[in-house]
């Protein structure tokens, strides 16, 4: 038999050419596994080929069973408090807090304003706007005036000639210009 021959193919001729028949260099290039697994073929002869016959699922399961004992065994200890990190997290995020409270500020901004002044502006804006004529605001100016005037960001979208230029124009009017307050 040459030495070049694949244990596999020793396999398929085993049961015909005994181990010891085989040439020195071809059962030293035999592992301790493949003799092993000689040694159950022969335990299990009448038995069906399969793979758990021949050893393999055997270990398999057993080497799976321990893993799955180990898991079992771990101890997952829950922590009872947030981490100290997470609290350090919370106390430098009171801006989202003041966020939200100014969100609901613009929830709670007037939708129906009877007078400019109502909405926070500067009083010389106010008496030049009655002069023109401009005493009540419209929808989109009672909702959004008193927004741009906290700082918020706006984005302005209502029907024409509902008073949008009005409504952004007036809070710029009154931090630059004459009628500033
Ligand atoms: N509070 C107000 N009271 C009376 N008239 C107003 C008031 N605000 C705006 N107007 C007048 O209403 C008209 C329409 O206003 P404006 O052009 O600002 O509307 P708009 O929503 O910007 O329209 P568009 O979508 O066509 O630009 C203008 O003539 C403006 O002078």
């Amino acid at each position: 038999m040459p030495s070049l021959v694949s244990p596999r193919l020793l396999f398929l001729v085993g049961e015909i050419i005994p181990l010891k028949k085989l040439s020195r260099g071809s059962s030293s290039a035999l592992s301790q596994g493949s003799v092993r697994f000689f040694s159950r073929v022969d335990r299990h002869k009448n038995a069906p080929l399969t793979l758990a016959n021949l050893g393999f699922n055997t270990e398999f399961e057993k080497t799976t069973k321990n893993k799955r004992n180990k898991l079992e065994n771990v101890k997952v200890n829950y922590p009872t408090e947030a981490p100290k990190s997470r609290e350090k997290v919370a106390a430098s995020d009171k801006s989202r807090v003041v966020r939200v409270k100014k969100t609901l500020e613009i929830d709670s901004a007037p939708f129906a304003a009877t007078s400019f002044s109502e909405l926070g502006l500067p009083s010389p804006l106010i008496e030049r706007l009655e002069m023109e004529g401009f005493n009540v605001p419209t929808d989109v100016q009672s909702a959004a005036i008193p927004t741009i005037l906290k700082n918020h960001d706006a984005v302005i979208q209502s029907y024409t000639g509902s008073g949008k230029t009005l409504a952004y124009v007036l809070p710029i009017l009154s931090k630059v210009g004459p009628l500033k307050g």
